[in-house]
């Protein structure tokens, strides 16, 4: 058996080419949905995410702002860009690109953003009211794994799903979503303090992996016909490496590879985001 990709890049590529559409169903109205960014330092990695996003908002017509900041910024200077682009007028949501440099209390800045501007559903407000089962901006991986698996008809309903990892940004938000009445998933949570986690995942339907852990996820931990999502990253001198080794394809019945798999679900997703925050404004 040859798994079928779940290919991210193209899948964003459509998503994109709608919200095209919706945008410019916006301007007709005149709403311009501006998105904002906030990024501090130097990490490569971090500058080519928030590259791409404004590379995105371009191509969908949504207005962008960007606010970079130096690695010697202070707490004070970063909570000072949080409460610029609060007031401006122009940014209608915007993102504090993560993790933010040693010595920034990223909880303190996130707490600082207006929730109604919270663009990628870190708040914690919007954390809060994923867990409360309420309406609210979703982290932007979780929903693209979601969006993912739904565009390929991978069926969520019933389904036992293990997660390997507990980070605010994937793993544990993934949990509170698998688990609406929506999705209806049985969801295991693992993380470093897991005893077995071949015991867990041979049993699953759906893994992901994003524990940032090289060849963590090995053919013989998955079941056959299973749906295996890479989104673990490090990065290596050859470059990103996933959490999961290749060879799982030759189980697996759906893999979404990393990279081209869930990252540019992610940038998709901030977009998605954006657009149903302005469409709300609107109605
Ligand atoms: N404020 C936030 N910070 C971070 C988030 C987030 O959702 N909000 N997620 C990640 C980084 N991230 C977006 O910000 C992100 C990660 C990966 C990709 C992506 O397209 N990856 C490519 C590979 C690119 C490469 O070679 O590095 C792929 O998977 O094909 C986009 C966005 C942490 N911070």
């Amino acid at each position: 058996m040859s798994a079928q990709t779940l290919d991210g890049k193209a899948t964003a590529a459509a998503i994109k080419a709608e919200l095209k559409q919706r945008v410019a169903s916006l301007g007709a109205k005149g709403i311009v949905p501006g998105l904002g960014t906030i990024l501090v330092g130097d990490d490569p990695g971090s500058h080519a995410y928030v590259g791409g996003k404004h590379r995105d908002c371009a191509e969908v017509g949504i207005a962008s702002i960007r606010r970079d900041l130096p690695a010697s910024a202070t707490q004070a200077e970063v909570e000072a860009a949080v409460d610029e682009l609060n007031a401006d007028p122009a940014c209608t949501g915007y993102i504090v690109q993560l993790p933010l440099p040693e010595g920034i209390d990223e909880l303190a800045v996130l707490e600082r953003m207006d929730p109604a501007k919270d663009a990628d559903g870190l708040h914690p407000n919007s954390l809060g009211r994923l867990a409360l089962m309420r309406e609210g901006p979703l982290p932007c991986t979780p929903r693209g794994i979601i969006e993912l698996l739904r565009r390929y008809e991978v069926p969520l309903r019933g389904a036992e799903v293990v997660v390997i990892g507990r980070g605010v940004t994937v793993g544990r938000p993934l949990g509170l979503l698998l688990t609406r009445r929506s999705e209806n998933a049985t969801v295991t949570l693992c993380h470093t303090g897991t005893r077995d986690m071949a015991r867990h995942t041979r049993g699953a339907d759906i893994v992901v992996a994003g524990a940032g852990v090289p060849g963590l996820v090995t053919p013989e931990m998955v079941a056959p016909g299973a749906a295996v999502l890479d989104v673990g990253v490090t990065r290596t001198d050859d470059g990103l490496v996933g959490d999961v080794d290749p060879d799982v394809r030759s189980v697996a019945g759906h893999f979404s590879p990393n990279p081209g798999g869930v990252g540019p679900m992610t940038r998709a997703m901030l977009l998605v985001n954006v657009v149903e925050a302005a469409e709300a404004q609107a109605a």
